[in-house]
């Protein structure tokens, strides 16, 4: 990676370059260029940087097994990459089932989680031949003799884990929706009717104590607690979830996904634990930093001595994750990163709702127009997974792009899309 001006090298995707122009070269794409061809806005995912995460994550747990969770970005084109680099496959519905199956992933290394897994969805993974199903609750062990078919599970347990987080993504204490409650013997009482069944083979233990964690400390928690049960309870595997906290802002500088991994393993090998025995589950630690979203000004309205407001073409549909949990992102002009960004600004979306906003203060150049492009990095987890059609908005496009090519994986949503499910009345 070169000068990249304005842009800190840790929120950048891996190939991405500055031309001497001071514009945004995303695996040899010029990201104008590329909104020229898809529109904006337009999610650019840097295919590189994908395989690379993949990798480090792979090599830092060693023989262990790194399971991707989908959620953060569930697509047929993900898939492909998951199953070409080796690494498994976590969904949480029939649909990111199917994108793992339809991506090629062998349906060995696909792991089926919910707390509410349906009939058609339990009946799917029995067929499919999945790896793994992660048991979640009572309701779900009736289910499953109720359907009878053959089944290698993990039980998910709830260790108590409070993790450092949000609490809309904090997992692994007590008081959760998911998973086996150790401390009140649940999770004891699961095991033994597990054990018991003849057609469900128990194979692991699973815990997953929240998302965009930073304390090890935690981890290491997590790990003593579910080694300790599995021993006593003579289980073979163990997964620990995924969770790893990545950096959004330009002062944020975290551990990276080869360091993670390494140190999850470090803990785990002092249990004893052996690398075919031991199972992550991280989704944001791949994906997040390898997009960015691209956006067009519309408008910007300065109010003397208040604030100054630029609205873009996109906004909460596109990344609902400031007005849910309050997230911070960094936003820079991706045509000339060379120009110093000192005036702050309110990046605001279109929607309807005053809190539609992507960045609180976000610092651009002072001399910003109207139809210039604005990025936000680190939008790869949970942006396009979790957007909507709020006000009836299109979704937008996705590019993989590598080597000076871009590849569609997801087309813009036209309008006529946008009714596809309405029936006329
Ligand atoms: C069961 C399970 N595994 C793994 C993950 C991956 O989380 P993250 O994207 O934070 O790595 C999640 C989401 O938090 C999850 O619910
Ligand atoms: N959607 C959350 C993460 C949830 C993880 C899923 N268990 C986020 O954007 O941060």
């Amino acid at each position: 990676m070169g000068d990249l001006g304005v842009l800190p090298d840790h929120l950048a995707p891996h190939t991405a370059a500055v031309d001497a122009l001071g514009e945004l070269i995303i695996g040899g794409m010029r990201v104008s260029e590329l909104v020229r061809q898809y529109g904006s806005p337009l999610f650019i995912y840097d295919e590189n940087h994908l395989r690379t995460r993949m990798r480090e994550a792979t090599e830092g747990f060693g023989g262990g097994r790194v399971i991707y969770a989908s959620k953060a970005f569930p697509s047929v084109a993900m898939a492909r990459l998951i199953s070409e680099e080796g690494l498994w496959w976590d969904a949480a519905s029939q649909g990111e089932l199917e994108a793992g199956l339809r991506g090629g992933v062998q349906p060995k290394r696909v792991i089926l989680h919910g707390n509410n897994k349906s009939f058609d969805e339990l009946r799917m993974a029995i067929d499919a031949k999945v790896g793994r199903i992660v048991v979640d609750s009572f309701d779900e062990i009736d289910r499953l003799d109720y359907l009878g078919g053959s089944a290698s599970v993990w039980l998910r347990i709830t260790p108590g884990i409070e993790a450092h987080t949000h609490a809309y993504v904090r997992t692994g204490q007590q008081d959760s929706k998911f998973g086996f409650n150790l401390a009140n013997g649940d999770a004891h009482r699961a095991i033994a009717r597990v054990k018991a069944s003849s057609h469900l083979m128990l194979s692991g233990l699973h815990c997953h104590i929240g998302s965009q964690v930073f304390a090890l400390g935690s981890f290491r928690d997590a790990i003593d607690v579910m080694v300790t049960l599995a021993k006593d309870e003579g289980v073979e595997e163990l997964c620990i979830g995924g969770g790893f906290g990545v950096g959004y802002l330009r002062d944020e500088r975290v551990p990276t996904i080869g360091e993670w991994t390494s140190w999850l393993r470090e803990a785990f090998v002092a249990h004893g634990m052996r690398d075919q025995q031991t199972f992550i589950e991280p989704g944001r630690a791949i994906v997040a930093a390898a997009a960015v979203t691209v956006y067009t000004v519309g408008v910007i309205k300065e109010i003397p001595g208040v604030r100054t407001y630029v609205a873009v073409d996109g906004g909460m549909s596109d990344n609902p994750r400031p007005v849910l949990y309050g997230s911070g992102y960094e936003a820079f002009t991706s045509s000339r990163l060379f120009d110093p960004h000192d005036m702050t600004v309110a990046l605001v979306g279109k929607h309807c709702e005053s809190g539609d906003v992507l960045v609180r203060e976000a610092r651009l150049p002072t001399d910003l127009q109207v139809g210039e492009l604005v990025m936000t990095p680190v939008t790869g987890a949970y942006g396009y997974a979790m957007g909507s059609n709020y006000n009836k908005l299109p979704r937008p496009a996705v590019v993989l792009v590598g080597h000076g090519q871009a590849r569609l994986i997801a087309r813009r949503e036209t309008i006529d899309d946008l009714f596809r499910l309405e029936v006329d009345g």
